[in-house]
């Protein structure tokens, strides 16, 4: 018997695309006279639902990589699939409708709107999408409520402190129901304490909602307790290794 067959006879559903598979991409920047080779030959596949981080010293990498699989920049060379569609394909109205739609950014300095109270912050996204303002506030609410800031709803960002200002950038990327969640050093502005919490924030957020987390970072305390580490050397990955989580 077709080992693919169930006792029924129905088939099995064909094994679901990795998030993202990259093969031997490459980025080069131009500099003055000389190109900065970014990343160099760089293959990679994340499954839906992982927890992982790009780890590497300052200039390795890790920011240019991001970007590549945030959809907002182009590799020179190689191929990016995300879940199974080579985003060289997409015209750009398909790559933003994919990038709004799948993705969540969360950034090292928070990029929250300064005039904008934190409910306002979280439902931009969805007034961006075209949503009315009543479900963006619903949705706004629960996500802050997510993050433990249901009391401080219209604060403005300078009402804040930094843990409580990373988290309404937390509920803004989750606002969407991203696939997948891209942060770019996200304590390095945090004292180590509140860069603890929301790192636990995001581990627990990966647990419930599935959305799978990138963390690019060097700071050796948050590499720690990652279950899969991407060590990036000079635009390589020299170092893949999946572990127990701390
Ligand atoms: N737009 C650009 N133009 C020219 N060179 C660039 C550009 N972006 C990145 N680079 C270069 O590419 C290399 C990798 O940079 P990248 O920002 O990805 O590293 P990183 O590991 O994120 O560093 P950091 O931890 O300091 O943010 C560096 O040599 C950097 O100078």
């Amino acid at each position: 018997m077709n080992s693919h067959l169930t006792i029924s006879g129905g088939a099995t559903p064909p094994p679901r695309a990795p998030l993202y598979d990259l093969q031997a991409i490459s980025r080069t920047f131009p500099f003055g006279r000389t190109d900065v080779q970014a990343l160099r030959d760089v293959s990679l596949a994340i499954r839906h639902g992982e927890y992982l981080a790009l780890c590497g010293a300052s200039g390795s990498g890790k920011s240019t990589l991001l970007n590549l699989l945030g959809l907002i920049d182009f590799p020179t060379s190689g191929t990016l699939r995300l879940e199974g569609d080579d985003v060289a394909a997409l015209d750009e109205v398909r790559r933003a409708e994919c990038r709004s739609r799948k993705i969540g950014f969360i950034f090292q300095n928070f990029n929250l709107v300064p005039v904008l109270s934190a409910l306002e912050n979280v439902m931009l996204p969805l007034h961006i999408q075209g949503q009315s303002a009543a479900q963006a506030s619903a949705r706004a609410r629960h996500w802050l409520e997510q993050v433990g800031l249901e009391g401080q709803l219209h604060f403005r960002p300078d009402r804040l402190s930094g843990g409580q200002r990373q988290r309404v950038a937390i509920a803004r990327a989750l606002i969407t129901e991203p696939r997948v969640l891209l942060a770019d050093e996200p304590t390095a502005n945090l004292d180590s304490r509140t860069g603890d919490g929301v790192m636990e924030l995001l581990a627990s957020l990966n647990r419930s909602t599935g959305a799978t987390c990138i963390i690019a970072t060097h700071d050796p305390r948050l590499m720690e307790r990652m279950p899969r580490l991407v060590r990036l050397t000079d635009g390589r990955i020299v170092d893949d290794c999946a572990r127990e989580a701390a």
